[in-house]
């Protein structure tokens, strides 16, 4: 599938989706939205690649948010931005919501949209010239793309608040101190960084992988019986699994494992 808004590239079990609209500060129309949830459908469904890497192109910006220039364009032409923006919102909080682990390489400033992305992904790696916010409030919007519901379950509540009410961004190094990011890396390691998280994490079983950020996902959001039920169900997949056997097979015979992930 060739893209116009977005590159998409695998190599050895992990995809690299980079927003590439660096003259508009990656801001994502439309159009580059609809591009993004193929490209994620495609990874969610390749059984060869476990891990992602979401960045943007060029030095100034992972992505700027919604691109308010289109919208204003498109609001004084009479557009329906009411109709397209209602699929946009929900697939950026559902689509990254897929089993396989996502990585964010925040190669600069990070707004609206643009943390509501890096809210879905499970690790985020920061250029220290990076930052992020959600200043919705600023333009007559509000954080609805995952911002409002993700914030304050990933950062303490009243600096989650303080972001959402100002619309202020801060700078990596506060994002890091206070755990919205899992590191902060001079700019021009951020990719062999996010590389090395990745690396990491497919030496695992991508079926254990998988299994256990469905597990953190049904305890965050279901209530404890029914993410104890579901638990049981991915327990018994687990030990029913090529990868149940051939793991501790490894261990014992002290060699790397062979995942199949089935
Ligand atoms: C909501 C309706 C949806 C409609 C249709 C569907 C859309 C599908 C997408 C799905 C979206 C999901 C929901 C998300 C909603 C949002 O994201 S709302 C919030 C939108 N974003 C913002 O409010 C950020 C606005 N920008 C800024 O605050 C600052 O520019 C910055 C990002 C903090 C960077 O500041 P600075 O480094 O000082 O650079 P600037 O000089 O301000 O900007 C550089 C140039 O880039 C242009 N630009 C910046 N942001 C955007 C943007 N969001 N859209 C378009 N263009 C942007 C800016 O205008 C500058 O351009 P030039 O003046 O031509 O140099």
């Amino acid at each position: 599938m060739s893209y116009q808004f977005i590159t998409y590239e695998k190599r050895d079990r992990v995809a690299v989706v980079t927003l590439n609209r660096p003259e508009s500060m990656n801001a994502l129309h439309l159009e580059a939205h609809l591009e993004l949830q193929e490209a994620w459908e495609d990874f969610r469904d390749d059984p060869d690649v476990w891990v992602a890497i979401l960045t943007g192109a060029g030095d100034r910006a992972f992505c700027a948010g919604n691109d308010l220039k289109v919208t204003a364009e498109r609001t004084a032409r009479g557009g329906d931005v009411q109709g397209e923006a209602r699929p946009p919102f929900g697939r950026i909080t559902r689509d990254f919501d897929c089993p396989k682990p996502i990585i964010a390489a925040v190669n600069g400033v990070a707004a609206g949209g643009g943390l509501e992305l890096i809210l879905a992904c499970d690790i985020v790696v920061a250029s220290e010239h990076a930052r992020m916010g959600l200043p919705e409030p600023k333009v007559g919007l509000f954080a609805g793309a995952g911002g409002a519901h993700r914030l304050a379950r990933q950062i303490p509540f009243k600096v989650a608040m303080g972001m959402l009410l100002t619309g202020d961004l801060i700078d990596a190094p506060e994002a890091h101190r206070i755990g919205l990011i899992n590191e902060v890396v001079p700019h021009e390691e951020l990719i062999a960084t996010a590389q090395a998280w990745a690396d990491r994490i497919i030496r695992c079983s991508p079926l254990s992988v998988q299994l256990t950020k469905e597990a953190v996902f049904d305890a965050q959001f279901l209530n404890i019986d029914d993410a104890f039920r579901k638990d049981n169900g991915r327990r018994d997949r687990l030990l029913a699994s090529h990868d149940f056997v051939e793991g501790p097979r490894a261990f014992a015979e002290k060699r790397q494992p062979e995942w199949t992930g089935r």
